[in-house]
């Protein structure tokens, strides 16, 4: 063998087992579960696993690298930090070490309003590794305007440059494995901490978050509210896409919240190409659920996504090995799509069309609705 060995050695369902060794029970069911049967959330990788990739040769190089420009900011990979709740429960530096890692490999991350660290403190810690760090605030609208403005104010103040609205919750997803455990409250000394001191709570205190079937009004006056760019997260009907680019959204995120809410969902990635069909490449489209590896990020970027989204294995780097795991994890899935590109013919991520994406099977053939070659 010739030449610097390329790729690395990683294993997320190993991963996955070494954190649950160090997490409680039930704090490990919270984050690896999903609703109802976990179809959903099985489908999101399965589906990566049934897809295959067409590389192209004799393409020449060198490639001119892994960036991507999103919204008008250059990212260094299409690879992004999705919003899961709670990072205090996986490790105790919790959100502060996972911006660290995010923000020390350019790794844009998206903050959760259900955060244990305050978005203002996130985004501190980036900044202080970073100071191009790319921080988005995840939203869920609330019943109260009053209490949307604030939040979203919070983030304005905190220096987050995009909202992403998680329109997929107009009622809480059942989650059977917190329902088998009875966990439905942090443990002492955590707490929601962006929901402390805001319109209704006690003073010192947090409010619920509010699961709550908004309309396409509540998005207009929140479009009203602030000039951040705003990502409709959790969009997975091309009807709604094409009404999310009428209605002047910035961004679509194709997820089904990682299985968490509906459990007849689609994978999000069988979910992608016709989301992406009605865009029509109007506005970016990204994805998350399921990716695991360089060629999941690889299949959604050739299915028409521009950046795609970890969830889980965060979480799992984050409980195993606290910041310098999600660093090691970041760099490594960015070390990963960066080879893909280059084995399927790539110079830039741009060049993965869906043309290169066939169903396994023999003989392979086209996804279902995409066109033969
Ligand atoms: C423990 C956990 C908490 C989550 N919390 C939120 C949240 O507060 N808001 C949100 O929009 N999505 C939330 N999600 C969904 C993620 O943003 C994302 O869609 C999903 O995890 C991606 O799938 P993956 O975990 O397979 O990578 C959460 C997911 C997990 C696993
Ligand atoms: C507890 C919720 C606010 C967050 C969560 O678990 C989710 O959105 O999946």
């Amino acid at each position: 063998m010739t030449g610097p060995r390329t790729g690395p050695a990683y294993d997320p369902a190993a991963l996955a087992r070494r954190a649950r060794a160090q997490l409680l029970p039930e704090h490990y069911d919270f984050i690896a579960g999903g609703a109802g049967e976990e179809r959903a959330l099985r489908e999101n990788e399965d589906a990566f696993a049934r897809l295959a990739l067409l590389p192209r040769v004799l393409r020449g190089g060198p490639g001119s690298g892994t960036r991507v420009t999103v919204l008008g900011r250059e990212w260094p990979a299409p690879l992004f930090v999705s919003p899961t709740a709670f990072h205090r429960l996986a490790h105790p530096d919790g959100e502060l070490a996972t911006a660290r890692a995010a923000a020390a490999t350019g790794t844009p991350l998206v903050t959760g309003m259900a955060a244990t660290t305050a978005v203002a403190d996130v985004v501190a810690a980036a900044r202080a590794r970073n100071p191009e760090a790319v921080v988005w605030f995840q939203l869920y609208l609330q019943p109260e305007h009053e209490v949307t403005a604030e939040l979203v104010r919070r983030a304005e103040r905190a220096g987050c440059s995009a909202l992403v609205v998680t329109v997929d919750s107009p009622v809480f997803g059942s989650r059977t494995r917190d329902l088998r455990n009875g966990f439905h409250d942090l443990p002492p000394g955590l707490a929601a901490e962006n929901m402390r001191d805001l319109p209704g709570a006690a003073p010192g205190g947090t409010r619920d978050i509010a699961m709550w079937p908004a309309g396409w009004d509540d998005l207009r006056r929140l479009r009203d509210l602030t000039d951040l760019p705003l990502v409709l997260k959790g969009v997975l009907h091309p009807a709604d896409a094409r009404t999310a680019v009428e209605q002047g959204v910035d961004a679509l995120l194709v997820s089904n919240h990682g299985g968490r809410q509906l459990d007849a969902a689609p994978a999000a990635v069988e979910a992608l190409p016709a989301v992406a069909g009605a865009v029509a490449g109007r506005i970016p489209v990204l994805v998350d659920g399921g990716v695991r590896r360089g060629t999941d990020i690889a299949l959604a970027l050739a299915l028409g996504a521009v950046a795609a989204g970890v969830g889980r294995p965060v979480l799992w780097a984050l409980a195993t090995g606290g910041e310098d795991g999600v660093t090691e994890l970041l760099s490594t899935l960015r070390a990963d799509f960066a080879q893909v590109l280059a084995l399927c013919g790539g110079h830039r991520p741009g060049d993965l069309t869906a043309d290169q994406v066939v169903a396994r099977g023999f003989p392979y053939h086209r996804p279902k609705g995409e066109p033969a070659w």
